[in-house]
């Protein structure tokens, strides 16, 4: 194959100065532990194969020159286009290489190279750009390295249709907005280090430059005299940041006196090698604490698997290292597991960790994890490491400091040791590409600092509502708010990754909103989604089961409440607000929603509607509001172990007659499902979710109990019989008392309408109840009876100090219905 081999093509004289700059540079390069970045754009498979090839060729033999290394390389594209198979097809055969050893893999199998380093990485992005691709793979690059970005031609690539931005379409608004491309180019031709080539026209876009001071390469390793930990485990060590995170883990070995915690955490940017650092103490432990302990068992969460495979990689090189075997056990490609015979570090999801037995609790990637998963598993252990990512693309910015390390730094019983890792494992620290792709994603973005003015304008309410033109944002003029705005995000959210701010960009449904004080600082940010006004065949589709992307708002409804009529119904579905951390719970969330529904209705709109995991805090805030809840998960979210509840505020006349019953179908549902899938709910939570809402009776219907039944509640009430023997009639109470409006039920305080839900509707343990309401077994029962009481006086309208106990009649009916 001719072509294939390209020996029908050149390589331009301008391809090849193009090169020699990066010749030009490469001394400071490789001494500097500077990367490059080199973008190729064009059309022609085959020529940008042939082109991409000479680079890594020719740039391999000029730092070679300087480091005298082997290198290694990998190319990541997407098989299921012909032509990215041809070109990688080109490049492969082209590629004329004496000191590197070069990997394929495709972008799904990707993750597995996290990990690693590598010398060289092409990207080909002629079929995609995925934004949490840039956010993950360029972290794997050393030092001294190039990656290079195949795109489609460079003026064309702006509105290319990649698969990123088709996913993100939903069928009421097929065609993306084409902002974010357009973006990274503008940052590509900003920043330094970076060259630009179009292949088509045969001519240089942006020629390399270096624009900064090379810093003193890195200090040696110094491992410590006194270590408890073998040397051997030390030396794993790349950085001295990673020494003192071993050295720092080595406290762990002795238990803490009872009561107490030993609690570190380590923070850092991406590319630190924290969690290499991690994986290695963990290892030093297990050897250390299988002198004393039969069996130590260590167990690491995260996210997700993906995210411990460094840890595990680690500690699998030092196990092998101090001469361990052991079993490697794998899901889905991922390592979970790390078994010997007498220890081992395993993998479970966060929300397993408080019920399994273990010596130590590693936390890794924890800003992903949602501040109450965190907080259980904090309280279910006495030795931990979390470890977290400060920016980068599972960072949470100071959002991890501000709203968990804030409580255990409070907490007297907890020996906290903090560490942060500044230190790069792969390159130098003020690496441009680093910057560029922070930059680009966004990933040290951070809310304004606020003054006291600005403060004042919280108190008075002189805020601005502000409606956002998304080009706008993306722009230069627009970038400092686009900052402010996702750094509030970062900050408050628990997940936030190079996607999200994509689908911004991009995503043709999806608007933002923000309030700003007068001087323009923002305080809170909102990213709203159209959703609705879906056809008639696409409605009966979803009630058979179908699907539809995007539309989680009306697919619900459809699904769960089969009112067919609300998929033409149009609305905005709430996917992210956050407020400003400083001046949270002053009333800008709340005025942010009333601004919104305001706009919303001018513009005809009928819905107004948000998801999200359910806490006590957050669905008060929904419900002061006015949002009615809807629909709620059958199981809690792995990561979060939240239930995702989604609520709504009907704007229309119509909607109103929707919401109505359908929160009506939902409290029934709850209701009954409490027991059977629900049993594990806060109660606080399940109360507010049936507390809200018109009632669903008006009186207490006749002969809802026998005879024989009040008499069973009256002795239950007396005294000497147990709940469990009236267990029956206190479920259909507390049915009962949930359906009836306010002023005819039996007036029953806060705690004891938490028992009756926790212990009547949910059948929670007595123990269960006792530690969630924070009372003493005796008060239990006692309020149990009490509600036993209250609620004989309302069916019978009799004290039941002087009721005559046993039944004579025979003849009644019995209403076993509601
Ligand atoms: C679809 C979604 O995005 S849901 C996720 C919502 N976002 C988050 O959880 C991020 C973190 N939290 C926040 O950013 C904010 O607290 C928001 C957006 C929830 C509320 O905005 P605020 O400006 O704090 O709301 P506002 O002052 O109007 O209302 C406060 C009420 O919200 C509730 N609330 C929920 N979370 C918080 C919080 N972190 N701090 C204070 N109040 C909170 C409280 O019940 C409070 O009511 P109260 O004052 O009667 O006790």
């Amino acid at each position: 194959m001719r072509i294939e081999s390209g020996e029908d093509y050149t390589i331009p004289s301008s391809f090849k100065r193009f090169l020699r700059l990066y010749g030009k540079i490469i001394k400071d390069i490789v001494q500097g532990r500077f990367r490059t970045l080199m973008t190729i754009s064009g059309s022609d498979p085959v020529f940008m194969g042939l082109l991409a090839a000479k680079a890594i060729q020719y740039y391999e033999r000029q730092r070679h020159r300087y480091d005298k290394k082997k290198y290694s390389g990998l190319y990541v594209y997407h098989d299921e286009f012909d032509d990215a198979v041809l070109l990688k097809e080109v490049f492969s055969r082209n590629l004329n290489v004496k000191y590197t050893e070069f990997q394929y893999a495709v972008y799904e199998r990707s993750e597995r190279y996290l990990g690693s380093t590598f010398s060289f990485l092409i990207m080909d992005l002629t079929k995609d750009l995925k934004p949490n691709d840039l956010g993950r793979l360029i972290g794997i690059v050393e030092g001294g390295g190039l990656v290079i970005l195949l795109t489609p031609p460079w003026d064309q690539w702006d509105t290319y249709m990649t698969i990123f931005k088709r996913n993100i379409t939903v069928p009421q608004f097929p065609e993306p907005r084409h902002i974010f491309i357009k973006w990274v180019k503008s940052k590509l031709l900003k920043h330094d280090s970076i060259g630009i080539y179009d292949a088509d026209n045969k001519r240089i876009i942006k020629k390399i430059e270096l624009k900064r001071e090379i810093k003193l390469s890195r200090k040696k390793i110094e491992i410590p005299q006194d270590t408890l930990f073998p040397k051997q485990v030390y030396e794993f060590a790349l950085t001295n940041d990673q020494v003192k995170v071993i050295k720092l883990m080595e406290q762990l070995y002795e238990k803490p006196r009872k009561g107490k915690k030993k609690v570190i955490v380590i923070t850092a940017d991406r590319g630190r090698g924290k969690s290499c650092a991690v994986g290695i103490g963990s290892v030093g432990l297990i050897h250390v604490l299988r002198k004393v302990k039969p069996k130590p068992r260590i167990l690491v969460t995260a996210p997700s698997p993906s995210n411990v495979q460094s840890l595990m990689m680690l500690a699998r090189r030092v196990l092998d290292a101090l001469g361990y075997k052991y079993e490697v056990i794998k899901r889905e490609g991922n390592v979970i597991e790390l078994r010997g015979e007498k220890f081992s570090i395993e993998y479970w999801e966060p929300i397993n960790i408080p019920r399994i037995r273990g010596d130590i609790v590693i936390v890794d990637e924890a800003a992903g994890i949602h501040v109450p998963m965190l907080h259980k598993i904090w309280m279910s252990r006495n030795r931990l490491v979390f470890s977290t990512t400060i920016h980068g693309y599972e960072g949470a910015g100071r959002g991890f400091s501000v709203r968990f390390l804030s409580k255990i730094r409070s907490d007297k019983n907890t020996q906290l040791v903090e560490y942060e890792m500044t230190e790069p494992i792969r390159y130098s620290i003020n690496d441009p590409i680093e910057e560029w792709q922070f930059k680009t994603l966004l990933l040290d973005a951070e809310p304004a600092e606020l003054t006291s003015d600005d403060i004042k304008d919280i108190e008075e309410k002189n805020l601005v509502y502000v409606e956002y033109d998304p080009k706008y944002l993306f722009s230069e003029k627009g970038e400092e708010e686009l900052r402010q705005l996702f750094g509030i995000y970062v900050l408050a959210h628990y997940r936030n990754e190079p996607d999200d701010l994509g689908m911004i960009a991009d995503a043709p449904h999806h608007i933002v909103r923000a309030v700003k004080t007068r001087s323009g600082k923002i305080v809170c940010a909102l990213q709203i989604a159209y959703e609705g006004r879906i056809d008639r065949d696409t409605a009966n589709e979803l009630l058979k089961g179908g699907r539809i992307p995007g539309n989680i708002i009306p697919d619900r409804f459809l699904k769960h409440l089969r009112y067919k009529g609300f998929a033409e119904l149009l609305g905005w579905r709430v996917v992210r607000i956050a407020t400003h951390p400083q001046v949270q719970g002053r009333g800008i969330g709340s005025w942010a929603l009333s601004k919104l529904s305001e706009e919303a209705i001018s513009k005809g709109l009928d819905w107004v509607a948000a998801g999200f995991g359910v806490n006590y805090e957050l669905l008060r805030f929904w419900l002061k509001n006015g949002f009615y809840p809807l629909h709620i998960s059958p199981d809690r979210n792995p990561v979060s172990g939240e239930y995702t509840l989604l609520v709504i505020k009907p704007l229309s006349k119509r909607t109103w007659e929707y919401v109505s019953r359908a929160n009506k179908e939902f409290r029934l549902k709850l209701l009954d499902s409490l027991p059977i899938v629900y049993r594990d709910m806060e109660t606080s939570v399940a109360m507010q979710l049936l507390n809200y809402g018109d009632p669903l009776l008006n009186d207490i219907p006749d002969n809802l109990f026998s005879p024989v039944q009040i008499d069973r509640l009256w002795i239950y009430c007396i005294g000497p019989m147990t709940f469990e023997a009236a267990a029956d009639i206190m479920h259909r109470l507390a049915k009962l008392h949930w359906l009836l409006p306010k002023d005819k039920r039996a007036e029953l305080s806060r705690i004891k309408e938490a028992i009756l839900v926790g212990k009547a509707l949910q059948g929670k343990s007595w123990d269960e109840l006792k530690s969630e309401l924070r009372l003493h077994l005796k008060e239990l029962h006692k309020f149990a009876r009490d509600i036993a009481c209250k609620y004989f006086r309302a069916l019978t309208r009799k004290d039941p100090e002087i009721h005559e106990p046993g039944v004579e009649r025979l003849d009644y009916d019995l209403n076993i219905i509601f």
